[in-house]
């Protein structure tokens, strides 16, 4: 049995701290965005014994042992089934690690969608979710994917919106860590940003465009970045509507309206910055490319 899917990575539209859950995370306000950036996972079942995982990737800084969030997903998903197989994973990566678009999660998500379909779709959306959550803040988002927005933390709805814009993505030259920056939330916590009701209004009554003027990320304040600024001033400057950073980081990201205005910042900034890219909206998560 063998299957290979398509993950997505996720922008971070609207990124905001309210509280801490009893579980020790924090409760976010939050809305993310599938974007065409994507890893394809193959996943082979070699046998259906005991529980193996052997990981093989095209970047050879990933680790392929029980680091790797593939090999703590598979075990996840026998350990909520109660099944076991040895398998083989296969990761073909291209989402940028450790820049706040899933690099990680992605695969996570990948590989739980393809287990699940190889086994008869033993879990539902929900129960693959839950199992997701367990490995990883962002796994059910990228499970789910297109344009979500949470009501409850850690409950993500779907918003039917009109996906109407182009990204530019700067990836530069440095990391940040997402743990970290929770740390730095937690020695110095910010205000709650009042504008969250209005990003989703204005995006599940319209479209993405009409949400961006509202687009913000509370890890831009608590960095106080002068690289990340200037990143943000550099996109603004060439024709984004709005910028703001993914995530806990590092990639920033303009908002613009048609593939013309992107493809100029792109020409423009990449003299700058050589890990440039341009990115659309997509309406999924996972899907299969072959079995
Ligand atoms: C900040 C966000 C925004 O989408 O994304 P990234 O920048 O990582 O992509 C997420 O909240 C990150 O999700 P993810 O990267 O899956 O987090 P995890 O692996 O579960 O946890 C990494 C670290 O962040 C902390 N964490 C994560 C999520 C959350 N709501 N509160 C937290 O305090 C965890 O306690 C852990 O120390
Ligand atoms: N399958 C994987 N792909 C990428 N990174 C992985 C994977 N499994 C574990 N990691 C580790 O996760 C980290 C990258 O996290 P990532 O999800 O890209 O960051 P971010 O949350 O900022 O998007 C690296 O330390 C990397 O070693």
């Amino acid at each position: 049995m063998k299957i290979k899917v398509r993950a997505y990575a996720k922008l971070n539209l609207f990124l905001d701290i309210t509280g801490r859950l009893p579980s020790g995370r924090h409760s976010l306000n939050i809305a993310t965005q599938s974007v065409d950036i994507y890893d394809d996972i193959t996943v082979s079942v070699m046998s259906t014994d005991n529980y193996d995982c052997r990981i093989t990737c095209n970047n050879p800084d990933i680790p392929c042992d029980e680091k790797n969030i593939v090999w703590k997903a598979a075990k996840a998903f026998f350990d909520a089934t109660g099944l076991a197989a040895e398998i083989a994973v296969d990761i073909e990566k291209h989402v940028p690690l450790m820049g706040g678009m899933g690099g990680s999660s992605v695969d996570g998500a990948g590989t739980l969608v393809a287990l699940n379909e190889l086994f008869g779709k033993k879990l539902d959306a929900e129960a693959l979710c839950a199992v997701g959550d367990k490995i990883g803040a962002d796994v059910p988002i990228c499970i789910k994917g297109g344009t979500l927005y949470s009501i409850t933390s850690g409950d993500m709805i779907a918003a039917e919106c009109d996906t109407n814009c182009v990204f530019v993505c700067i990836y530069p030259d440095f990391t940040l860590s997402t743990a970290e920056a929770y740390t730095k939330y937690d020695e110095n916590p910010t205000e709650i940003n009042p504008h969250y009701a209005d990003f989703v209004s204005s995006i599940v009554c319209g479209s993405l465009s009409e949400g961006a003027g509202f687009i913000s990320n509370v890890f831009t304040e608590i960095y106080h970045d002068s690289r990340i600024e200037e990143m943000k001033t550099d996109l603004l400057e060439s024709g984004a509507v709005i910028s703001e950073m993914t995530g806990s980081g590092s990639v920033v990201f303009g908002v613009f309206e048609s593939e013309e205005t992107a493809a100029y910042s792109k020409k423009i900034l990449s003299g700058k910055y050589p890990h440039i890219f341009t990115t659309r909206p997509v309406s999924c998560g996972v899907y299969v490319l072959e079995r």
